[in-house]
């Protein structure tokens, strides 16, 4: 069975080709007309939030560019982060991540019943994050998550706070220009953002001897609002292209920001903006970093269509649905190998 274990090996239908799709790219979008001036030219601006809603319907990714996020910033968690996965593993699993709290360091998730070919260490964004403590809708049991340092290296902590915070500042205007690009108010989405589950994963995706048969992450959607993600220049990442399915490498572009649209998003929008599938390739010589914010709501916030984008023409495709209470469901499948797929935000699809 090839030379890498049968737990990472994909089904045939899922595994990547090693030649990759050139020739187009997903949208690049440059925000300086909102970062760095206070007076905003309107006509800029407008054009901005079209750019970000043809993105939204068209791909469900983009890349950003002129974010505002400082560069030193960025670098100082990409060293930390790359001196973290240096360490010996038993160090490493000092601050293993397990079933009670999610933070931390974990080397064995797996993504629709396969093992992802990667090794991460989660931190919430807001300390400590409140989270139902099961699944169960008869439970209103809540629990707490805090994070977990290691001593080594030292600096990671700073470096993480530091960018936590740049992130939430930028993910918070890119949903009011989400907001803006649906004919809501700038701040429509801020209410959700109190008392956030978001976090902040550092990825590592080792050299991999059959990068055809594995891959670092197995095809999914994020199921946050959006995922804000910085991609080292050795690139991996595949968007599944809306109109044929194809898979579409996200080229790296230095300093950017790749953003894409959660299954929140898609709840909300009551589907105007889908959450698009996307994976990991994963290379035989070089080994890859990458580092995604995954930006979520409190827990209690209720999953549906917004009620200003509805009416008769344009009836709620979803049931209301606790969002706490879907990912703490999600997140048992990347712990169990189960039978049957995990939950999705088609489950609670009205049907027509
Ligand atoms: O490493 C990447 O490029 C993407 C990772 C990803 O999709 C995820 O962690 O949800
Ligand atoms: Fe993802």
């Amino acid at each position: 069975m090839g030379e890498v274990d049968p737990v990472f090996v994909q089904d045939l239908e899922h595994r990547p080709k090693l030649s990759v799709t050139e020739g187009e790219d997903i949208p690049l979008i440059d925000l300086s007309s909102i970062i760095n001036s206070d007076e905003n030219d309107v006509d800029v601006v407008e054009k901005l939030v079209k750019e970000i809603g043809s993105a939204c319907r068209e791909w469900g990714f983009f890349q950003v560019i002129n974010h505002g996020v400082p560069l030193e910033t960025r670098l100082k968690l990409e060293t930390a982060s790359r001196n973290f996965f240096a360490l010996p593993l038993e160090e490493k699993r000092k601050v293993r991540r397990d079933e009670l709290s999610a933070t931390g360091y974990y080397d064995t998730e797996l993504t629709k019943n396969v093992r992802d070919w990667k090794e991460v260490f989660d931190l919430v964004v807001e300390e400590p994050a409140v989270v139902p403590a099961s699944p169960d809708p008869q439970d209103n049991n809540l629990t707490q998550w805090f994070n977990k340092w290691p001593q080594h290296p030292p600096e990671i902590r700073e470096a993480w706070e530091e960018y936590g915070k740049e992130m939430q500042k930028l993910g918070l205007k890119l949903m009011g220009l989400i907001a803006r690009s649906l004919g809501l108010g700038e701040n429509r989405f801020n209410e959700y953002f109190k008392n956030q589950t978001s976090f902040i994963r550092l990825n590592h995706y080792p050299p991999c001897p059959s990068p055809h048969l594995a891959l670092g992450v197995g095809r999914h959607k994020d199921s946050g609002a959006i995922t804000v993600l910085a991609q080292d220049d050795v690139g991996g990442l595949q968007v599944k292209r809306k109109t044929d399915g194809v898979w579409i490498q996200v080229k790296p572009t230095p300093n950017a920001y790749i953003v894409n649209v959660g299954d929140c998003v898609q709840v909300w929008s009551n589907d105007k903006y889908e959450s698009v599938e996307h994976r990991v390739m994963v290379n035989s010589e070089k080994e890859r970093f990458s580092i995604p914010f995954a930006m979520r709501p409190s827990h209690y916030t209720m999953m549906e269509p917004l009620k200003e984008l509805i009416n008769d023409q344009n009836p709620p495709k979803f049931k209301p649905f606790s969002w706490g209470k879907f990912f703490t469901n999600k997140r048992l499948s990347n712990f169990k190998k189960l039978n049957v797929e995990n939950l999705q935000i088609y489950h609670f699809r009205i049907q027509e």
